[in-house]
Order: structure tokens, then C-alpha cells, then sequence
């Protein structure tokens, strides 16, 4: 966890949102701080939250109850407006506008623009300056808005699912300049993603998302440290009572668990550390899957 004095790149307390006044909650009792200099994976469901919590962040949206501070401002004044870049699933460009046309739009918005890595991210990619907007491909589109985005040279930079339409061999590259700028800019990345094995090398925060409350709110190492996998004898379900168990599940006479230890494990059990994505999953199907078990049990 981060200190109360560590600077903070993105944070909430008592956050809310819905969507229309009487409406379900979106986003409900959220709180949490996810440092500076860190590549945050925003993970969760379908339906969880992310995207909103993206939008609040990115001043697209405004609470309805408590607060959240990107790089310690208020989204959408013009101190942090000037310093976060947001980009969004629906990346909205114009076009008409060629690919050449659209840098030149951010240079002429944004003081800080630097049109090095811009102008990179596009010749990487393969997509001609003169190339119209509105001819390009889903993923190369993503490529221009990912463009347009680091040329703001931002300190925060909220990527709503970005790789969602890329192929897997872009993927690789887009998310290497990535972790390249944060490197080298000290820029913070929170992305949202469904796919967990891209986040095992990349992110070393997380911020999971259940039913819009936060679950998790923690460094990728103390939560690959703390987490075990036990596998063992179904009959031996009663020793893990103490733990934290996040999952478990059976399959006949077998039992496999993912847990929390809170001290040592009595028992007959195979133990192994499990990675980052075991633990997300884990974590993403648990309250769920531990209810199920109840029931069964009752
Ligand atoms: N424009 C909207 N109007 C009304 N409700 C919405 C709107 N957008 C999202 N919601 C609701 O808010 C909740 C959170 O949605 P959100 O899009 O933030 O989830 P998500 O975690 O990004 O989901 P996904 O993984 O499917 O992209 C859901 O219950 C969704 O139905």
C-alpha cells in the first residue's frame, strides 16, 4: 500500500456514480490510491466499472458522491487537464481530418506538445501522414489516438482498453513504447484490460473492480507474494478455514485453493506461488464462486 504522503497518481475517497439520478450505482464507496510511476492494470468484469471510473478520472464525468483526484487535481480543471491524457474506447477523431492533420491539432491544443514520439508511434505503425482518419482500421485508429495521446507528453495516461483491437504482434510493440515513456518520462499508465497474461509483464499496480467497489488496491509483487495455491484432499477443506481463501474449487476428491495465509498451513498440501494472472482470476471469480459452494454446502 502507499503511504498517506507518497504522491499519488490517481485517488479516491467515497467515490460514486450513477449514471441517471435514480439509477443503479456504477461506481459506489470507492477508495483507493494508486502511486505515481506505476503502470496500473484496471481489471474487473464486464460491467464492473472501469470504463466510468476512466471517465471520472479523465474529467468526462463528475461524482455524485465523494471525490477523485488525478494527479491531485480535480479531472477537469485545467491544471489536470493540462497533464492527463484520456483515451477512450470510442476514440473519438475526426475523419476527415488525415493522420498528419490530426497531429498538427494536438500540436496547435497543447502547449507541452512534443511531436517526436508522436510522429514515431504513427511511422511504426505503418500508416501514411496523408492517410484520412476515417479510412484507417479500428487498430490503426487506436495507433493515432495512442499517438495524439503521448504527444500531450502527459504525466497520467488513462487507457481505456487500448489494445482491445490491435493484433497480437502490435500489441507487443505498442505496449513496449509504452512501458518505454513511463520509463522515461516518468509517466503513470492506468489501463483497463481483459487480458490478464499482458498484464503479468507489464503492470506492476492493480486495481480491481467488483460489482463497482473496489477489491484490490495493490502492488503486483506484495500480491504475488502473499497468495498460494494449495492443491490436496478434498477432506482436508476444514485446515484452510483460518485463511483468507479468495477461491477454491473441486474436482472429485481434489481440492485447489487460492488464499491469503494468515499463518501456517496445517495439512497435507502441494503448494505453489501462483502468477499474477491465477491471482486476478482468482480474485475476479471468487465471491461468486465461494457463494456457489455455500449453497452447495447448505
Ligand atoms: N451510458 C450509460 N448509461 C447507463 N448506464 C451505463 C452507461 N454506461 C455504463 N453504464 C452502466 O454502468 C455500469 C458500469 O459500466 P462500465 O462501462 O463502467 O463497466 P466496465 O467495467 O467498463 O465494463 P466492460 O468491461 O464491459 O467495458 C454497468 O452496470 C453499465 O451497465
Amino acid at each position: 500500500m502507499t503511504g498517506p504522503d507518497e504522491p499519488a497518481a490517481l485517488s479516491a475517497t467515497g467515490l460514486g456514480f450513477r449514471y441517471r439520478a435514480r439509477g443503479g450505482w456504477a461506481l459506489r464507496d470507492c477508495g483507493f490510491t494508486v502511486p505515481r510511476g506505476r503502470i496500473t492494470a484496471l481489471v474487473g468484469r464486464n460491467g464492473a466499472g472501469k470504463s466510468t471510473l476512466l471517465h471520472l478520472a479523465g474529467g468526462l464525468l463528475r461524482p455524485a458522491e465523494g471525490e477523485i483526484r488525478a494527479l491531485d487535481s480535480v479531472p477537469g480543471t485545467a491544471s489536470a487537464r493540462s497533464r492527463v491524457a484520456l483515451v477512450t474506447q470510442d476514440k473519438p477523431l475526426y475523419p476527415r481530418f488525415t493522420v498528419a492533420d490530426t497531429l498538427r491539432m494536438g500540436a496547435r491544443l497543447n502547449s507541452r506538445w512534443d511531436p517526436a514520439v508522436p510522429e514515431r508511434v504513427v511511422r511504426e505503425g505503418g500508416i501514411a501522414p496523408g492517410a484520412r482518419v476515417g479510412e484507417l482500421s479500428p487498430g490503426q485508429r487506436t495507433r493515432v489516438a495512442l499517438a495524439l495521446a503521448l504527444g500531450k507528453r502527459p504525466e497520467l495516461l488513462l487507457l481505456d482498453e487500448p489494445l482491445a483491437d490491435l493484433d497480437p504482434v502490435v500489441r507487443g510493440e505498442v505496449m513496449a513504447t509504452l512501458m518505454t515513456e513511463a520509463a522515461e518520462r516518468e509517466l503513470s499508465i492506468v489501463l483497463s484490460s481483459h487480458v490478464l497474461p499482458e498484464l503479468e509483464e507489464t503492470c506492476d499496480w492493480v486495481l480491481l473492480l467488483r460489482d463497482g467497489r473496489v477489491g484490490l488496491s495493490e502492488d503486483t509483487g506484495t500480491l504475488r507474494e502473499d497468495h498460494l495455491l494449495v492443491t490436496g484432499h478434498a477432506d482436508g477443506a476444514a485446515a484452510l478455514a483460518g485463511h483468507d481463501v479468495v477461491h477454491r474449487r473441486t474436482h472429485g476428491r481434489q481440492l485447489t485453493a487460492l488464499l491469503r495465509p494468515r499463518g501456517p498451513l496445517d495439512g497435507d498440501w502441494h503448494v505453489t506461488h501462483p502468477g499474477l494472472e491465477e491471482i486476478l482470476l482468482g480474485h475476479l471469480r471468487g465471491a461468486e464462486a465461494l457463494a456457489g459452494d455455500l449453497k452447495e454446502a447448505a
